[in-house]
């Protein structure tokens, strides 16, 4: 078992390469307003450029499925994100139709409903894995913002906790050893901490981040000794 590493937000081939080369298992498009917003087309002329180990996870707000549908098609994208209320019904309708080929993680921000809303998660066989966000007025992702990690912890991430939970929110290279170190999540996600400008990554803090990210989970992994959690899919 390793840590899953996804850089999220890329807008140019050379972006989503560059993470690639810097060992992420994904890489992330936005299809919702944003500074790194991507169209179908631009994906489409990306994702089949890049190797077929690599996850290419599309990011969708409040979507319908004809949309998404059409997206995963056209770009060849083996995973969503979801952002949306009706998580669920999309969800089993994506399942439905692409099979187990396709990851389908759900977004949960931090914050009072989140506890109830994983327990939710935790019954819902559609979905592949759980993204922990931070909640933010008048945003619903890419903030760099990040939550209270030991609160987290203690609610969400717990050790009785098998979903497979993915950290993310105000992540970057400096702080994403502490985070693994205290969260000890399944995966990892970063959009705005490995910029250099909105929508364009910084090559020496992607690096950075994975590196860092990498030896934190070996750290983590000597902590567990043998005993290294089982983790699941709902
Ligand atoms: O990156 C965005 O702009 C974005 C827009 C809308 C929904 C999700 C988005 N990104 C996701 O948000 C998290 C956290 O971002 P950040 O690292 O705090 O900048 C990121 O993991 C993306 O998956």
């Amino acid at each position: 078992m390793s840590l899953w590493v996804k850089i999220c937000g890329n807008t140019t081939l050379a972006d989503a390469q560059l993470a690639v080369d810097a060992g992420a298992d994904a890489v992330g498009f936005v299809f919702a307003p944003s500074p790194r917003q991507v169209t179908k087309d631009q994906v489409a002329a990306i994702a089949p450029n890049l190797p077929a180990s690599v996850e290419k996870i599309g990011v969708f707000v409040d979507p319908d499925f004809t949309t998404i549908f059409s997206i995963v098609e056209s770009c060849g994208l083996t995973g969503v994100q979801l952002h949306s209320d009706a998580t669920s019904d999309l969800a089993s309708r994506l399942r439905q139709r692409f099979g187990s080929s396709l990851r389908i993680l759900r977004v949960i921000h931090f914050g009072s409903e989140a506890e109830a809303q994983l327990s939710a998660a935790a019954n819902d066989r559609t979905i592949n894995g759980v993204l922990i966000d931070s909640r933010t007025a008048g945003a619903v992702g890419g903030t760099g913002i990040s939550y209270d990690w030991q609160a987290a912890k203690a609610t969400l991430f717990t050790p009785a906790n098998a979903l497979k939970l993915i950290a993310a929110g105000g992540l970057k290279p400096e702080n994403v050893a502490q985070a693994i170190a205290v969260l000890e999540p399944w995966g990892v996600d970063v959009a705005s901490g490995v910029e250099a400008t909105p929508g364009r990554k910084d090559p020496t803090k992607v690096r950075a981040f994975i590196a860092n990210a990498r030896s934190a989970y070996a750290e983590l992994k000597s902590r567990w000794g043998g005993a290294q959690p089982e983790r699941r899919a709902p």
